[in-house]
């Protein structure tokens, strides 16, 4: 997404595609925008604030903590996604975290401006169930996984949802760029040891191949395969 100084713009966003230029405009021109450095918060989970977050440019991490203190990343957000819609939709306390993973550009939209678009506008609400319904399946489908997968093969499962096709060759995909260690570990809720082990054991099958700061998925199917026949096992023997 685009995002020159001079270009704050919500345009890009598919959340907000059905809004004329004029309406984008005057939507834009009424959010705060900031530059989040890689690591600072952008919200802390509990806290009151209302406000709605569109990542023109950078990630953010969605994350919570157990008791102890141990973070558990729920979700990685990327240009052209929003979040903190929760609070505006149910004004109770934040349900999350929200950290930078890298240096990002946001808007930042105050909340009546955010439900007022929700409420008269149908395509934007019908955009907004989408995405609450992919995030009930992501969350029903992470459950599952903790339920019954051991920690390599979450990391193995995580590996797959991330990767996309690669443009320059067909049928070969690619997590670009791999994400360090210890987010992937907290996406799967085991060490970055295990992630690391995981991910280094199928290298000498050529399974995986790390060229670079990306890794590749030479055979997709298989690696889907080894997922579920190592889940089947572990049902098995409960
Ligand atoms: N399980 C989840 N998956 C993806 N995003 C989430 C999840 N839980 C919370 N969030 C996001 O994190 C935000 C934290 O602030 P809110 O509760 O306002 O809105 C929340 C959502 O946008």
């Amino acid at each position: 997404m685009n995002s020159n100084a001079a270009e704050k713009s919500l345009r890009g966003f598919s959340l907000l595609r059905c809004l004329s230029d004029e309406e984008i405009k005057s939507v834009s021109s009424r959010c705060r925008w900031r530059t989040y450095n890689r690591g600072e918060t952008i919200l802390d989970k509990d806290s009151t604030s209302r406000d709605v977050f569109f990542i023109l440019r950078g990630a953010v991490a969605i994350v919570s903590f157990s008791g102890a203190g141990r973070e558990v990343t729920l979700a990685t957000r990327k240009a052209g996604d929003f979040f903190g819609e929760l609070a505006a939709i149910d004004e109770k306390p934040r349900s999350a975290s929200a950290t930078a993973v890298e240096k990002s550009e946001i808007a930042i939209m105050a909340p009546d401006i955010f439900t007022d678009l929700v409420r008269d506008r149908a395509d934007v609400g019908f955009m907004l169930l989408q995405r609450l319904a992919d995030v009930i399946r992501t969350s029903g489908l992470r459950i599952m996984e903790l339920s019954t997968l051991q920690a390599a093969q979450r990391v193995y499962a995580e590996l797959l949802r991330m990767a996309q096709p690669d443009v320059a060759v067909p049928g070969l995909w690619v997590v670009r760029p791999l994400p360090p260690m210890h987010e992937i570990a907290s996406l799967t809720s085991t060490t970055r040891e295990t992630v690391n082990r995981a991910i280094s054991q199928l290298y000498p099958s050529g399974l995986l191949k790390r060229k670079g700061r990306n890794l590749f998925l030479m055979d997709r199917g298989k690696l889907e395969e080894i997922v579920q026949s190592l889940q089947a096992h572990h049902n098995g023997r409960k």
